[in-house]
């Protein structure tokens, strides 16, 4: 029998929502920890006995991810980054306070690692310093529950608006505006300012770390350190290493994760990595069923049904549909760079939805605006209630372009999201830009609020059965040629072909020379 174990109760109903399976705690279980992974369960049953043993509270079901080296990778040279001595980072800086680097500024803090936070103007800086102020005031009240404080602080944060202060810094994460251009020009006054061993780290969501890195005199020192939303909470960190990244350069980002408390996920360079190269097909697929007929709050409701944590609308009201848009201008899908003339619901010959960037030219970013898909309590609430002004909006866009409805059942929403996302991940898997499909796994259970018992989207294919998979992704696509993220992955055919040998074998069954499997 299955038992899915946490390290509270609390913990447990809340991570493991949904399952059939009996929930429990450490409290209630002790020894008998047994759970439907694939991987590394007697390894893992065995650190929880030792964490018993010597009586961790803090004891917690993934603790070996985080002892593992995920993402293995051979370098160019043939060395390894996991046999190469991080460097230590004793200051840091970030540069932008907004979602994501109030968030970094605080993870950073509560490790102990001095601050240097940096924005473009007064205005900027005094509202991200509020930002990080209460942030930080909540990390403090967390301690002092825990009767840590004041025997174990955060270390300092020094706002600023000058670059000069950021000579002193060991390792520099930028966290502005997702746009080529301004990251360049950050990274150009980087390799100025900063002494000539500083790692340059980017957060962004997916754009390009060698270019980033060219406009620098040390492109061996840039890496992608991609955090998540919230990104003082999410328990990720994926490492996006560079042509030019050096073995210190991966193996000093690792340890940096490690010692904020997250799980590192060492990935290569391609548009949007792994994570998000695998949410750009799923969230397709969540829009097309709001033209066809669905509202956020259905398609939202059978994803959270299944277990997520957020369902992708909710979620990219998190994250803010900003992002998105300002990826889609950049890559001349949305915004003025549209050739005119083209079709409002295709790009390129491919199926396209522009009701994001609809929202968007509407102010509607999402949480921080109060409202996105949803609208909310306040500008930057939490508290997600349908808007009647979204339900208008699409009802006179599909009248507009008089689109077909399709009644869908929840089964028919998990199959086209979560398909479709599968279906990339294999496509990521023949490239090689994830060392397999465990670190996959890992970093959709860890950044993306994936259930965790249904061991991540790769496992929870494999348990579908990749033959489903593969019939109900081939009929799709048959039905839908303009949709091309849903044509099988040659990958998944080829696993499919060959019986469906267990997740642990698929590396075996790669095949692609280029791959760095
Ligand atoms: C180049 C682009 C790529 C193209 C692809 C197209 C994509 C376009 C959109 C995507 C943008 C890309 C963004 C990106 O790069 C990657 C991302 O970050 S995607 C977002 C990933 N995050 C998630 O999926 C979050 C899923 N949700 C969760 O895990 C939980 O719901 C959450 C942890 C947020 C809350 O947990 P819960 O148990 O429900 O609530 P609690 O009340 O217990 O809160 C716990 C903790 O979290 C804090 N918190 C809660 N809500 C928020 C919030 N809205 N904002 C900030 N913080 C929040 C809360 O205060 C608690 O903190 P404590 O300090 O412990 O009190
Ligand atoms: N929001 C999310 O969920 C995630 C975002 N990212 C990436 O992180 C980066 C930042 O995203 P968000 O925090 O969401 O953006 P945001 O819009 O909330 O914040 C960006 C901040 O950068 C500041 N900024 C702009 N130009 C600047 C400059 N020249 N100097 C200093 N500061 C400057 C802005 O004033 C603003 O406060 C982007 O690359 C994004 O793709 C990555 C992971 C998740």
């Amino acid at each position: 029998m299955d038992i899915f174990l946490e390290t509270t109760m609390e913990k447990a109903k809340k991570q493991y929502r949904g399952a059939q399976a009996p929930i429990a705690c450490i409290e209630a279980v002790k020894g008998a920890v047994q759970k439907p992974y694939q991987q590394g369960i007697e390894k893992e049953r065995q650190l929880f006995q030792s964490l018993w043993a010597t009586g961790q509270p803090q004891a917690q079901q993934y603790a070996f991810f985080s002892e593992r080296n995920v993402g293995k990778w051979t370098h160019p040279s043939g060395g390894r980054w996991d046999t190469v001595a991080p460097k230590p980072v004793h200051t840091a800086a970030v540069i932008g306070l907004g979602t994501m680097g109030r968030g970094i500024v605080t993870s950073l803090a509560k490790a102990h690692i001095p601050v240097v936070a940096l924005e473009q103007d007064a205005q900027q800086l005094e509202i991200g310093k509020k930002a990080v102020n209460g942030l930080l005031e909540r990390e403090a009240e967390k301690l002092i529950k825990q009767g840590l404080a004041p025997g174990s602080t955060l270390a300092s944060v020094r706002f600023t608006l000058d670059f000069a202060d950021l000579r002193d810094a060991d390792l520099v994460i930028e966290a502005v505006y997702e746009n080529m251009e301004l990251k360049k020009e950050i990274f150009r006054k980087l390799t100025s300012v900063c002494k000539p061993d500083a790692f340059l780290c980017t957060n962004t969501s997916g754009l390009n770390i060698d270019e980033i890195a060219s406009v620098t005199k040390n492109p061996h020192l840039v890496i992608g350190t991609h955090f998540f939303s919230p990104a003082n909470i999410m328990k990720l960190l994926e490492v996006v290493r560079g042509h030019h990244t050096s073995l210190t350069t991966i193996a000093t980002a690792m340890n940096l994760g490690k010692t904020l408390g997250k799980v590192s996920v060492l990935v290569g360079n391609c548009p949007s990595f792994v994570g998000n190269r695998l949410l750009s097909p799923y969230l397709d697929q969540a829009s097309y069923l709001l033209e066809e007929g669905c509202y956020p709050e259905d398609v939202d409701k059978a994803l959270e049904d299944f277990g997520f944590a957020m369902g992708p609308f909710r979620m990219m009201d998190l994250a803010g549909l900003d992002i998105g848009w300002r990826s889609r201008m950049e890559r001349g899908l949305a915004g003025n760079k549209v050739p005119l003339g083209t079709p409002a619901r295709q790009r390129e010959g491919k199926r396209y939805c522009p009701l994001a960037d609809l929202l968007c030219e509407n102010g509607r970013l999402g949480q921080k605006t109060g409202k996105g898909w949803y609208q909310y309590e306040k500008l930057g609430g939490r508290i997600a209630q349908p808007d009647p002004w979204v339900k208008d909006f699409l009802q006179k866009y599909r009248n507009t372009h008089q689109i077909k409805q399709r009644p869908a059942t929840p089964e028919m929403i998990l199959e086209c999201c979560l398909y479709a996302l599968v279906n990339e991940g294999f496509h990521v898997l023949e490239d090689g830009i994830a060392s397999g499909p465990e670190d996959i796994d890992v970093i959709y259970n860890n950044g993306y609020g994936w259930p965790k018992y249904r061991g991540g989207p790769m496992y929870y294919a494999s348990t579908v059965g990749l033959t489903k998979v593969l019939d109900v992704l081939d009929k799709y696509y048959k039905e839908n040629p303009d949709v091309p993220s849903m044509k099988p992955a040659f990958l998944l055919k080829k696993l499919a072909m060959v019986g469906e040998p267990p997740l642990k074998e698929w590396r075996t069954q790669v095949g692609n020379p280029d791959s760095k499997l």
